[in-house]
Protein backbone atom coordinates (compact mmCIF):
# COMPACT_ATOMS: atom_id res chain seq x y z
CA UNK A 1 0.00 0.00 0.00
CA UNK A 2 1.29 3.06 -1.42
CA UNK A 3 2.35 5.29 1.99
CA UNK A 4 -0.09 8.56 1.01
CA UNK A 5 -3.29 6.25 0.83
CA UNK A 6 -2.34 4.62 3.80
CA UNK A 7 -1.99 7.98 5.84
CA UNK A 8 -5.43 8.77 4.49
CA UNK A 9 -7.54 5.85 5.91
CA UNK A 10 -10.39 7.83 7.43
CA UNK A 11 -12.17 5.72 10.35
CA UNK A 12 -15.65 4.97 9.09
CA UNK A 13 -18.67 6.36 10.71
CA UNK A 14 -18.85 2.96 12.48
CA UNK A 15 -15.37 2.69 13.81
CA UNK A 16 -15.56 6.26 15.21
CA UNK A 17 -18.27 5.90 17.67
CA UNK A 18 -15.96 5.28 20.55
CA UNK A 19 -16.77 8.36 22.54
CA UNK A 20 -14.58 10.79 23.02
CA UNK A 21 -12.29 10.21 26.79
CA UNK A 22 -9.70 12.70 26.96
CA UNK A 23 -10.21 16.03 25.23
CA UNK A 24 -7.98 19.30 25.33
CA UNK A 25 -8.57 22.37 23.82
CA UNK A 26 -5.76 25.21 23.81
CA UNK A 27 -3.77 23.58 26.35
CA UNK A 28 -0.79 25.73 27.42
CA UNK A 29 1.77 25.13 29.91
CA UNK A 30 4.43 28.23 30.86
CA UNK A 31 6.80 27.70 33.44
CA UNK A 32 8.93 30.11 36.16
CA UNK A 33 9.05 33.44 36.57
CA UNK A 34 10.32 33.76 32.71
CA UNK A 35 6.99 32.23 31.22
CA UNK A 36 9.26 29.35 29.36
CA UNK A 37 6.38 28.09 27.28
CA UNK A 38 6.68 24.04 27.48
CA UNK A 39 3.66 22.84 25.63
CA UNK A 40 1.69 25.50 23.27
CA UNK A 41 -1.78 25.14 22.28
CA UNK A 42 -2.55 21.23 22.15
CA UNK A 43 -6.06 20.83 21.13
CA UNK A 44 -6.66 17.08 21.14
CA UNK A 45 -9.45 14.57 21.24
CA UNK A 46 -8.52 10.74 22.26
CA UNK A 47 -11.36 8.36 22.00
CA UNK A 48 -11.98 5.16 24.65
CA UNK A 49 -9.65 2.59 24.08
CA UNK A 50 -7.83 4.26 22.05
CA UNK A 51 -3.33 3.59 21.74
CA UNK A 52 -2.64 6.97 21.91
CA UNK A 53 1.15 7.78 21.06
CA UNK A 54 2.99 11.04 21.65
CA UNK A 55 6.25 11.08 19.50
CA UNK A 56 8.90 14.14 20.04
CA UNK A 57 12.22 15.35 20.12
CA UNK A 58 13.99 15.85 23.53
CA UNK A 59 12.51 18.47 25.36
CA UNK A 60 9.37 19.45 23.62
CA UNK A 61 6.85 18.77 26.44
CA UNK A 62 5.81 15.63 25.95
CA UNK A 63 6.05 15.19 29.74
CA UNK A 64 5.28 17.89 30.86
CA UNK A 65 2.02 17.03 28.72
CA UNK A 66 1.53 13.77 30.49
CA UNK A 67 1.86 14.89 33.90
CA UNK A 68 -0.98 17.91 32.81
CA UNK A 69 -3.22 14.40 32.07
CA UNK A 70 -2.06 12.93 35.15
CA UNK A 71 -3.04 15.91 37.24
CA UNK A 72 0.45 15.94 38.57
CA UNK A 73 1.02 19.76 36.48
CA UNK A 74 -1.98 22.31 36.22
CA UNK A 75 -2.53 24.23 33.14
CA UNK A 76 -1.37 27.38 32.40
CA UNK A 77 -3.69 28.13 29.87
CA UNK A 78 -6.94 26.16 28.01
CA UNK A 79 -9.31 22.95 28.96
CA UNK A 80 -8.93 19.33 29.52
CA UNK A 81 -11.44 16.77 30.07
CA UNK A 82 -11.08 13.76 31.01
CA UNK A 83 -14.67 11.62 30.57
CA UNK A 84 -15.22 9.19 33.30
CA UNK A 85 -17.21 5.88 32.36
CA UNK A 86 -16.65 3.95 35.60
CA UNK A 87 -15.97 6.42 38.54
CA UNK A 88 -15.02 3.61 40.81
CA UNK A 89 -12.25 2.49 39.15
CA UNK A 90 -9.05 5.49 39.49
CA UNK A 91 -9.18 7.93 36.70
CA UNK A 92 -5.38 6.71 36.00
CA UNK A 93 -2.50 5.09 36.34
CA UNK A 94 1.54 5.76 35.51
CA UNK A 95 4.17 3.50 34.17
CA UNK A 96 7.26 5.54 34.08
CA UNK A 97 10.87 5.70 32.63
CA UNK A 98 13.10 3.21 34.33
CA UNK A 99 12.40 1.82 37.83
CA UNK A 100 9.72 2.80 40.11
CA UNK A 101 9.14 0.20 42.12
CA UNK A 102 9.28 -0.02 45.78
CA UNK A 103 12.58 -1.81 46.32
CA UNK A 104 11.77 -3.13 49.99
CA UNK A 105 8.32 -5.00 48.40
CA UNK A 106 7.86 -8.28 46.58
CA UNK A 107 6.42 -8.62 43.46
CA UNK A 108 3.31 -9.51 44.92
CA UNK A 109 2.85 -6.42 46.97
CA UNK A 110 4.22 -3.84 44.56
CA UNK A 111 1.39 -5.09 42.14
CA UNK A 112 -0.99 -4.90 44.79
CA UNK A 113 -0.07 -1.66 45.83
CA UNK A 114 -2.59 0.23 44.06
CA UNK A 115 -5.37 -1.93 44.57
CA UNK A 116 -4.61 -2.17 48.39
CA UNK A 117 -4.51 1.61 48.50
CA UNK A 118 -7.57 2.36 47.49
CA UNK A 119 -9.46 -0.40 49.78
CA UNK A 120 -9.96 -3.47 47.75
CA UNK A 121 -10.64 -6.34 49.40
CA UNK A 122 -7.63 -9.15 49.84
CA UNK A 123 -9.67 -11.40 47.50
CA UNK A 124 -10.12 -9.22 45.08
CA UNK A 125 -6.64 -8.29 45.46
CA UNK A 126 -5.78 -11.44 45.13
CA UNK A 127 -7.27 -12.66 42.31
CA UNK A 128 -6.44 -9.79 40.00
CA UNK A 129 -2.77 -9.18 40.97
CA UNK A 130 -2.67 -13.65 40.49
CA UNK A 131 -4.31 -12.70 37.15
CA UNK A 132 -2.19 -10.05 35.83
CA UNK A 133 0.87 -11.51 37.04
CA UNK A 134 -0.07 -15.41 35.43
CA UNK A 135 -0.36 -12.78 32.24
CA UNK A 136 2.69 -11.72 32.23
CA UNK A 137 4.60 -14.86 32.76
CA UNK A 138 5.26 -13.51 36.32
CA UNK A 139 3.30 -15.38 39.26
CA UNK A 140 6.28 -17.96 40.07
CA UNK A 141 8.60 -14.93 40.74
CA UNK A 142 5.83 -12.82 43.15
CA UNK A 143 7.91 -13.67 46.08
CA UNK A 144 10.89 -11.71 44.90
CA UNK A 145 12.27 -8.33 45.69
CA UNK A 146 13.04 -5.97 42.86
CA UNK A 147 16.50 -6.55 43.20
CA UNK A 148 16.69 -10.21 42.26
CA UNK A 149 14.94 -9.35 39.32
CA UNK A 150 16.31 -8.09 35.85
CA UNK A 151 15.37 -4.34 34.13
CA UNK A 152 12.98 -6.08 31.80
CA UNK A 153 11.13 -8.38 34.56
CA UNK A 154 11.11 -4.66 37.29
CA UNK A 155 9.50 -2.95 33.87
CA UNK A 156 6.87 -5.62 33.57
CA UNK A 157 5.87 -5.69 37.49
CA UNK A 158 5.13 -1.71 36.77
CA UNK A 159 2.75 -2.73 33.53
CA UNK A 160 0.88 -6.11 36.09
CA UNK A 161 0.55 -3.03 38.87
CA UNK A 162 -0.78 -0.33 36.25
CA UNK A 163 -3.17 -2.90 35.12
CA UNK A 164 -3.85 -4.55 38.20
CA UNK A 165 -5.00 -1.00 39.52
CA UNK A 166 -7.85 -1.07 36.46
CA UNK A 167 -7.31 2.31 35.70
CA UNK A 168 -9.52 3.99 32.69
CA UNK A 169 -6.64 5.91 31.18
CA UNK A 170 -2.86 4.34 31.30
CA UNK A 171 -0.12 6.88 30.77
CA UNK A 172 3.09 5.61 30.13
CA UNK A 173 6.30 8.13 29.96
CA UNK A 174 8.72 6.10 27.66
CA UNK A 175 8.60 2.86 30.25
CA UNK A 176 10.65 0.94 27.80
CA UNK A 177 13.59 3.26 27.02
CA UNK A 178 16.28 2.14 29.76
CA UNK A 179 15.75 -1.63 27.85
CA UNK A 180 17.93 -2.99 25.45
CA UNK A 181 16.71 -4.33 22.31
CA UNK A 182 15.70 -7.75 22.81
CA UNK A 183 13.34 -7.09 26.10
CA UNK A 184 11.97 -4.25 24.32
CA UNK A 185 10.41 -6.64 21.65
CA UNK A 186 9.24 -8.71 23.95
CA UNK A 187 7.69 -6.44 26.23
CA UNK A 188 6.23 -4.47 22.87
CA UNK A 189 4.63 -8.38 22.21
CA UNK A 190 3.56 -8.63 26.02
CA UNK A 191 2.27 -5.19 26.00
CA UNK A 192 0.38 -5.44 23.04
CA UNK A 193 -1.37 -8.81 24.03
CA UNK A 194 -2.31 -7.47 27.68
CA UNK A 195 -3.25 -4.35 26.22
CA UNK A 196 -5.60 -6.19 23.65
CA UNK A 197 -7.28 -7.88 26.50
CA UNK A 198 -8.59 -4.90 28.37
CA UNK A 199 -8.61 -2.24 25.25
CA UNK A 200 -7.73 0.55 27.71
CA UNK A 201 -7.35 4.13 26.83
CA UNK A 202 -3.57 4.59 26.72
CA UNK A 203 -1.28 7.24 26.30
CA UNK A 204 2.16 6.53 25.51
CA UNK A 205 5.38 8.60 25.03
CA UNK A 206 8.10 7.63 22.92
CA UNK A 207 11.41 8.83 21.15
CA UNK A 208 10.99 5.98 18.90
CA UNK A 209 8.91 5.94 15.81
CA UNK A 210 9.44 2.34 15.88
CA UNK A 211 7.33 1.76 18.83
CA UNK A 212 5.21 4.16 18.00
CA UNK A 213 3.98 2.77 14.38
CA UNK A 214 3.91 -1.23 16.14
CA UNK A 215 2.13 0.01 19.19
CA UNK A 216 -0.22 2.76 18.85
CA UNK A 217 -3.38 3.12 16.67
CA UNK A 218 -2.92 7.36 16.11
CA UNK A 219 0.84 8.88 16.50
CA UNK A 220 0.92 12.45 17.50
CA UNK A 221 4.12 14.54 16.13
CA UNK A 222 4.95 17.19 18.40
CA UNK A 223 7.61 20.37 17.32
CA UNK A 224 10.65 21.00 19.05
CA UNK A 225 10.44 23.65 21.72
CA UNK A 226 7.57 24.73 22.04
CA UNK A 227 5.81 22.16 22.07
CA UNK A 228 3.07 22.26 19.29
CA UNK A 229 1.38 19.54 17.44
CA UNK A 230 3.02 18.87 14.16
CA UNK A 231 0.86 15.66 12.48
CA UNK A 232 -1.21 13.31 13.72
CA UNK A 233 -1.24 10.20 11.66
CA UNK A 234 -3.97 6.83 12.03
CA UNK A 235 -1.74 3.79 11.36
CA UNK A 236 -3.74 1.73 9.66
CA UNK A 237 -2.07 -2.14 10.92
CA UNK A 238 -4.83 -4.89 11.97
CA UNK A 239 -4.62 -5.98 15.48
CA UNK A 240 -4.00 -8.06 16.78
CA UNK A 241 -0.80 -7.93 15.52
CA UNK A 242 2.37 -9.78 15.49
CA UNK A 243 5.48 -7.20 16.00
CA UNK A 244 7.65 -9.76 13.84
CA UNK A 245 5.32 -9.94 10.81
CA UNK A 246 4.40 -6.08 11.40
CA UNK A 247 7.72 -5.07 11.09
CA UNK A 248 8.37 -7.14 7.84
CA UNK A 249 5.43 -5.63 6.07
CA UNK A 250 7.08 -2.90 3.72
CA UNK A 251 4.13 -0.69 4.55
CA UNK A 252 5.87 -0.55 7.73
CA UNK A 253 8.63 0.65 6.92
CA UNK A 254 7.26 3.33 4.47
CA UNK A 255 5.22 4.85 7.47
CA UNK A 256 8.50 4.75 9.80
CA UNK A 257 9.92 6.98 7.24
CA UNK A 258 7.46 9.19 6.68
CA UNK A 259 7.12 9.77 10.13
CA UNK A 260 11.09 10.31 10.65
CA UNK A 261 10.66 12.33 7.97
CA UNK A 262 9.27 14.99 10.07
CA UNK A 263 10.67 14.20 13.24
CA UNK A 264 14.01 14.77 11.69
CA UNK A 265 13.63 18.52 11.46
CA UNK A 266 12.20 18.93 14.46
CA UNK A 267 14.93 16.95 16.11
CA UNK A 268 17.76 19.16 14.62
CA UNK A 269 15.57 22.25 15.75
CA UNK A 270 15.58 20.58 19.20
CA UNK A 271 19.47 20.29 18.99
CA UNK A 272 20.29 23.33 17.34
CA UNK A 273 18.29 24.96 20.65
CA UNK A 274 20.42 22.99 23.13
CA UNK A 275 23.67 23.72 21.82
CA UNK A 276 22.82 27.56 20.67
CA UNK A 277 20.90 28.25 23.83
CA UNK A 278 17.35 29.82 23.50
N1 LIG B 1 9.15 22.11 36.56
C1 LIG B 1 9.76 22.70 35.54
N2 LIG B 1 10.27 23.94 35.66
C2 LIG B 1 10.87 24.55 34.63
N3 LIG B 1 11.01 24.02 33.40
C3 LIG B 1 10.53 22.77 33.22
C4 LIG B 1 9.88 22.05 34.28
N4 LIG B 1 9.49 20.85 33.79
C5 LIG B 1 9.89 20.81 32.50
N5 LIG B 1 10.49 21.97 32.16
C6 LIG B 1 11.03 22.32 30.85
O1 LIG B 1 9.98 22.16 29.90
C7 LIG B 1 10.50 21.62 28.69
C8 LIG B 1 9.74 20.35 28.36
O2 LIG B 1 10.12 19.36 29.30
P1 LIG B 1 9.56 17.87 29.21
O3 LIG B 1 10.23 17.08 30.25
O4 LIG B 1 8.10 17.90 29.20
O5 LIG B 1 10.08 17.44 27.75
P2 LIG B 1 10.13 16.00 27.09
O6 LIG B 1 9.67 16.15 25.70
O7 LIG B 1 9.41 15.02 27.94
O8 LIG B 1 11.70 15.70 27.13
P3 LIG B 1 12.49 14.30 27.11
O9 LIG B 1 12.07 13.62 25.87
O10 LIG B 1 13.92 14.70 27.08
O11 LIG B 1 12.09 13.55 28.36
C9 LIG B 1 11.98 21.39 28.89
O12 LIG B 1 12.70 22.49 28.36
C10 LIG B 1 12.12 21.34 30.40
O13 LIG B 1 13.40 21.78 30.83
Amino acid sequence: MAVVSMLNVKPSPAEAAPPVQISLRGVRKYFGSSGFVAVDGIDLDIPQGQFFVIVGPSGCGKTTLLRMLAGLESLSEGTMKLNRTDPSRPENSMVFQGDSLFPWMTVYDNAAYGLRMRGVSDKDVEESVKLWLERIGLYRFRDRYPSQLSGGMRQRVSIVRAFANDPEILLMDEPFSALDEQNKMLLHEELLRIWEATKKTVVFITHSVDEAVTLGDRIMIMTANPGREKAIIDVPFARPRNVLELRHDPAYGDLVFHIWEQLRDEVQRARMNAEGGK
